[in-house]
């Protein structure tokens, strides 16, 4: 298994370019099931989700094809990825396949959409918290789908098509409004989402659903209305930026002191942790280039922050923002609100020196003078990059292990952390 090394101590200086968003590009590529005509997604990053993503998707007989670029063309533009579900072959998604990746979930949506079927395997729970799929199920049977739970899978049926309803989620949910709008899209009539999820990613998707012929009104708002359309077409469409790896590269910055142009993601994206950054002590400014973060000479200070849905702090930023806290000047109380098993990095962040106390769902981080360099491991990815960037702080070596959950959601980390100056690199093993 690799390992990812670092030797703490040096400033980031430099650019880095931020690939296209893992989250945006799972529901992109789930959208194809929905047209027998190719979609074509540019600036896809090269993760390990994304290959998952395609081996199940060819399981429902979508075809993959990836543009051949060179190496340095690929790095900056990310890949072109066609896709085409001519017809689909297979309507079940095994256990062996979404136990992986939870996301892949949302193929329930399209299959039962285009063929009034669909039958997926339940993802489980994960590391970070249960992840229950009832609001995603709740909203299938708002379109008229009757849904069993049959020996670990969800079956999901509507023989006569989906007809529009209302879905009014008591909770935002993310996955639960991407499949929304999937199933929405092909439905009979009109549909309205109430309390839809506003994330940046949702509103990349439905802009890429309405260049396939999709009608979806008020995406990033929260109530969407979906007119359904008996059929959708190929389109072309380039992936959003990803603004957590921007976000994580920021507070790596503001960790470790210099300056970096984070290159192709504007300030919109992340404006609040952005702004929860420059409390810390960073600066954040932005042109036409992508936004430059910079710390110099000042102190990190203690700032409290607690996770909520778009435009709140995000939840995939948090243990990264707790990595930063404990080398801040001061006590700082970092609260999860949406998912309850969200601190697998404390005890870890603990091997580095770093004192972090849990109160329910809320982390009290007591800033310290310095960390040391130790081995440490994570379960989820949000939890093992904060561990790199407190190995970028810390005196001496760390070695994070399991780096597996890295590559799921970070491409390149450590070139683009070495072409900034960090001493960092992978073990293969
Ligand atoms: C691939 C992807 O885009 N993953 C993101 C997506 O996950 P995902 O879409 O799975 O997260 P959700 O927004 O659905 O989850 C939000 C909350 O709702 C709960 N819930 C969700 C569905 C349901 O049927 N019942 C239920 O109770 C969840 O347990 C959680 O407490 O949004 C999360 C919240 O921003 C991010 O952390 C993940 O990185
Ligand atoms: C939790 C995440 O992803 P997923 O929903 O795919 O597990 C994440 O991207 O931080």
């Amino acid at each position: 298994m690799d390992r990812i090394q670092i030797r703490g101590g040096a400033q980031l200086n430099g650019v880095i370019p931020i690939s296209g968003a893992k989250n945006a590009a799972l529901p992109l590529m789930i959208a194809s099931l929905l047209t027998d005509q190719t979609l074509t997604l540019e600036n896809l990053p090269r993760l390990a989700d994304v290959n998952q993503l395609a081996r199940i998707l060819g399981n429902h007989g979508v075809d993959y094809s990836i543009d051949g670029k060179r190496a340095r063309e690929e790095a900056a533009t990310g890949q072109t990825a066609h896709l085409r579900a001519r017809t689909i072959v297979d309507t079940t998604a095994p256990y062996e396949l979404v136990s992986r990746m939870r996301a892949s979930f949302w193929v329930i949506a399209p299959l039962l959409a285009r063929v009034g079927e669909a039958r997926v395997s339940l993802p489980g729970g994960c590391a970070i918290g249960t992840r229950p799929v009832d609001l995603l199920l709740m909203a299938l049977e708002k379109l008229g789908a009757t849904i069993e739970i049959d020996a670990g899978y969800a079956v999901a049926r509507a023989p006569k098509g989906l007809i529009g309803g209302e879905i009014d989620f008591p909770k935002v949910t993310v996955g639960g409004t991407h499949i929304a709008l999937m199933a929405a899209s092909l439905a009979h009539g009109a549909t309205r989402i109430v309390n839809a999820a506003r994330e940046p990613e949702v509103v990349d998707v439905a802009d890429c659903l309405n260049k396939m012929g999709a009608r979806i009104r008020g995406a990033g708002t929260p109530i969407i209305e979906v007119v359904g359309v008996p059929r959708l077409n190929g389109a072309n469409h380039r992936v959003l930026p990803d603004r957590i790896e921007a976000g994580t590269y920021a507070t790596a910055v503001a960790m470790t002191g210099g300056d970096v142009l984070l290159e192709g993601v504007g300030e919109d994206l992340l404006e609040t942790a952005f702004d929860t950054l420059e409390q810390a002590g960073a600066t954040v400014t932005s042109d036409n280039r992508g936004v430059r973060v910079r710390r110099n000479g000042a102190g990190i200070q203690a700032v409290d922050v607690e996770t909520a849905p778009f435009p709140g702090f995000p939840t995939d930023l948090q243990a990264q923002f707790m990595a930063l806290m404990t080398r801040a000047r001061g006590t700082s109380r970092i609260t999860e609100t949406i998912f309850e098993n969200r601190f697998m990095h404390v005890q870890e962040l603990a091997r580095l020196g770093a004192r972090i106390r849990l109160d329910g769902e809320t982390a009290i981080v007591e800033g310290v003078d310095r960390l040391r360099g130790a081995q440490v491991m994570a379960t989820d990815l949000r939890a093992s990059v904060s561990l790199v960037i407190a190995g970028l702080a810390a005196e001496g070596e760390t070695t994070v292990n399991r780096v597996y959950h890295l590559d799921r959601g970070f491409e390149r980390l450590e070139e683009k952390l070495s072409a900034c100056g960090a001493d960092i690199s992978r073990i293969v093993g």
